[in-house]
């Protein structure tokens, strides 16, 4: 009988052990690290050299675009007057309902396809930001052929200075020339550090007088949360430089009355439109309340107010309210260089 030779035993210092552990390694390491937030990732960085080197990387990544692959173009930061590489915020391209705790998304390697192998997709906003909000009402068209930024059948008595656009609740389809603000961002923009505005959203391709920029896209809050984290992004904003981005728009009646009131908070999830600073001259966007049918809320949309050059920063009035007697300390310097500017940024009083 031929007697069985013993299974080699295998050396864990064996060459080809070493570059399986490298490889399962790099594997975890590039599969949970874009997941972490500045803080942590700062963490991670210094407990060795190679996650220091593939934390890096992921810094780097990130800089490169700040919408991470869920527009139709990358939109980069530059920043050539400190450190910050980035600023850090969960993206949605859509209003999304308030979320809290603010769910985790992946940002900064090289793969980021969505749908890869290293990057799952699933229908939320953690992971592809498809999460849109479409409180659905009856209304809809029945057009084959709808007309730009305006659709007959579309009129809501009442509220004709609110735009329409065709949507779920109509029967043309997703290249109906009436969704214009549905497809996404498709000019070009950069998001550029300023030492004394902090990130500022730039044109970097010149955009036609008209032309659609981006929504306005964030967290859509009750009254109550919006004051309330208005409280405490005014805390903090008195300890430490901290920007926040919660909006109220107010839509109303011919009689003056207020009738509608939407509060998005893109503090914390939002997209690019989260940069854009105010100017007292009005700037050169101009701001749409726009509703598509099947969805029951309108969306703030920006247009081009005039032919727009590359390198020029895109701005708006965040509005006329200005802070007054007791809360003048919490109000902010304006840089924004207009003649008319008028010393200090419009206040929300929420
Ligand atoms: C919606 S954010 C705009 C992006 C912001 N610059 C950033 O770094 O994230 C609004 C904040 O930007 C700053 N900001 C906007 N317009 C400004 C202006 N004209 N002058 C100075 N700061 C401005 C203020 O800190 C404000 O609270």
């Amino acid at each position: 009988m031929q007697r069985e030779s013993p299974p080699k035993k295998r050396c864990l210092g064996e060459a080809s052990d070493i570059i399986l552990a490298t490889k399962l390694f790099f594997r975890c390491a590039n599969l949970i690290i874009p997941w972490l937030n500045p803080q942590e990732l700062a963490v991670v960085a210094q407990t060795c050299k190679t996650l220091s080197l593939i934390s890096k990387s992921i810094t780097f990544h990130r800089s490169l675009d700040a919408a991470r692959s869920l527009e139709n173009l990358s939109i980069p930061f530059h920043n050539s007057i400190d450190s910050q590489r980035y600023a850090y915020f969960i993206y949605t391209p859509f209003q999304i309902p308030a979320s809290s705790p603010p769910p985790r998304q992946w940002w900064g390697a090289a793969a980021n396809e969505c749908g890869s192998e290293s990057r799952p997709c699933f229908d939320s906003v953690s992971e592809c930001g498809r999460f849109g909000v479409s409180l659905v009402d009856e209304s809809g068209c029945e057009c084959e052929r709808c007309e730009v930024g305006y659709c007959k059948c579309l009129a809501f008595v009442g509220m004709e200075e609110i735009g329409n656009e065709c949507g779920s609740g109509c029967g043309c389809g997703s290249d109906c020339s009436n969704r214009v603000t549905q497809k996404g961002i498709s000019v070009s923009l950069k998001i550029v550090r300023d030492e004394k505005k902090g990130w500022c959203l730039y044109a970097d391709q010149l955009i036609k007088q008209g032309q659609f920029i981006c929504e306005y896209a964030g967290e859509l809050l009750t009254t109550d949360e919006a004051r309330r984290r208005q409280n405490i992004y005014d805390k903090l904003r008195s300890t430490q430089s901290f920007a926040s981005a919660l909006l109220v728009i107010r839509e109303h009646l011919p009689s003056g009355q207020a009738c509608l009131r939407i509060n998005i908070d893109a503090t914390r999830i939002g997209n690019v439109s989260r940069f854009i600073n105010h100017s007292c001259d009005g700037g050169n966007l101009s701001t749409v309340l726009l509703r598509s049918s099947g969805a029951l809320l309108p969306r703030l949309c920006f247009f081009a107010a005039r032919d727009i050059i590359a390198e020029e920063e895109l701005s708006f009035s965040y509005g006329d309210v200005r802070v007054t007697g007791e809360n003048r300390d919490n109000k902010l310097n304006c840089c924004c260089g207009s003649s008319y500017c008028f010393g200090t940024l419009p206040c929300e009083n929420t």
